[in-house]
């Protein structure tokens, strides 16, 4: 069998067709995913590490000076806003127009994003866990990949080489998602991102000034593309909830509605097929079931932007509903992200519970923490992490799978690439 792969040291994959894993780790049998290749045997006398772990995410302006570009680089990226050949003419318009806005609003919060702050201290926390759980892959090293702010892809792509990974010499690094449920336009663009700068810095086509060898020892890269449903997560979220319906008089605590609240998507998006309102339902479900139904739920959708149709009921109308009714003891739980963002401290904490306490809440209204620097968050990272690396499997069974309407030809590169599909041989898989 061929092992001509991009991932040398993963490389005993097994054909397409036996791709089921053997193991039976519970969290591996709830993510119904695809290994592609068999666990790799490990050498117990020697490591074979360094790990590169890239947490990968959109980011955040860390200051309101970086609102700018942030909105800029936002608005020319066709995988999560699609404006055709005019994309680079209407993108830097709409950003231009939408930046004091927004700046304002990273004003309000206290001058920027928390997200790389949290990113880098959950990247680095998990890493730690993983040199004690996983020595055989140690040192882990913890990198950040942002889509739209500082630290940019092609910025943790240029440390990576600099710190010794590829050029000859291999070694392995790991695209971790930190968006728990796939959608093509959060980790499917940062994957589509990532393709993008592996090709134009190891690719020997892209790049002639890679020596024969550089090009042959390439980084080995595998993906973690998905986890909604992982028992470390579903753990965070549920002490959260618990930890504020503790904050309730014992006489209404059961009665007080859960309001999980996701980043909505637009309709076109919903119907081209994409995976995540499906996996945030699922997050959902298996939050509500860790807490035993004891209090009745919804999921509602936020942060809409534009004119365009986009998925309901969204959260601010569900509270003002909700409130007018009557019910006023709700929890919003933001369900779709791993640290605070403008979503949280901005839309839910200064607009939907603001706006809650107008129509007479009485500061009934309250918000789950966010994960942020949550211990039980991080282990959980850190054991979906140590599977992964023990596992050897390249990606989730689901990148083998377009949306049906899909009609981007980087997600059927990046999908190849990252399935270690992309030999001629195995073609067929990607659908
Ligand atoms: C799981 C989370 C997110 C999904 C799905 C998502 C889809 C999505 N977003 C836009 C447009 C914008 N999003 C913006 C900011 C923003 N989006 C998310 C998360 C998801 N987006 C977060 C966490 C943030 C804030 C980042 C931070 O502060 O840390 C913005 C910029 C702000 C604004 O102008 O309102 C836009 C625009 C689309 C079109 C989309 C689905 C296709
Ligand atoms: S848009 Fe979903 S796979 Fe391309
Ligand atoms: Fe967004």
């Amino acid at each position: 069998m061929s092992v001509q792969t991009p991932f040398r040291a993963l490389s005993r994959r097994a054909p397409a067709v036996q791709c089921l894993h053997p193991r039976s780790q519970r969290w591996q049998h709830q993510r119904s995913m695809v290994t592609v290749v068999p666990p790799v045997t490990q050498d117990s006398t020697s490591s074979k590490g360094p790990t590169a772990m890239v947490f990968m995410n959109m980011g955040g302006p860390s200051t309101t000076d970086e609102v700018g570009n942030f909105l800029s680089r936002l608005f020319a990226d066709g995988d999560l806003i699609p404006l055709g050949p005019l994309q680079s003419y209407l993108g830097p318009l709409i950003s231009r127009r939408r930046t004091p806005k927004i700046i304002k609003q990273y004003a309000d919060i206290g001058g920027g994003s928390p997200i790389r702050k949290w990113s880098e201290y959950q990247a680095e926390e998990m890493c730690k866990i993983l040199d004690k759980t996983n020595p055989e892959t140690a040192p882990h090293k913890p990198y950040v990949a942002f889509r739209y702010a500082d630290p940019l892809t092609e910025e943790m792509y240029a440390k990576l080489l600099e710190d010794g990974f590829g050029k000859g010499k291999g070694g392995r690094a790991v695209a971790f998602t930190q968006y728990p449920q796939y959608s093509c336009s959060t980790t499917g663009s940062s994957l589509n991102e990532l393709w993008k700068w592996r090709q134009r810095m190891e690719s020997p086509s892209r790049n002639p000034s890679l020596t024969p060898a550089e090009a042959e020892g390439s980084i080995q890269w595998s993906v973690i593309d998905r986890w909604p449903t992982h028992p470390g997560l579903v753990n965070a979220f549920a002490e959260n909830i618990e930890a504020k319906l503790q904050t309730y008089p014992e006489e209404v605590r059961d009665k007080v509605v859960l309001l999980y609240s996701a980043h909505s998507l637009p309709m076109s998006v919903v119907n081209r097929g994409d995976p995540y309102p499906a996996e945030v339902a699922a997050t959902v479900w298996a939050v509500q079931q860790r807490l035993g139904f004891r209090n009745p739920y919804r999921l509602c959708w936020q942060s809409q932007v534009g004119p365009s149709a986009w998925l309901g009921a969204q959260t601010s109308d569900t509270v003002k509903n909700l409130v007018q009714k009557g019910q006023k003891d709700l929890v919003l739980v933001p369900i779709a992200f791993t640290s605070d963002h403008i979503e949280t401290l901005f839309e839910i904490d200064q607009e939907v519970i603001h706006e809650a306490n107008e129509l007479g809440a009485e500061g009934r209204v309250r918000r789950a923490e966010s994960l942020n620097g949550s211990p039980t968050f991080i282990k959980g990272l850190a054991d979906l992490a140590s599977a992964h690396l023990k596992s050897g499997e390249l990606c989730s069974k689901q990148m083998g799978l377009r949306c049906p309407a899909c009609k981007n030809e980087k997600c059927l590169q990046s999908k190849k690439f990252f399935s270690g599909q992309d030999k001629p041989d195995n073609e067929a898989f990607i659908m």
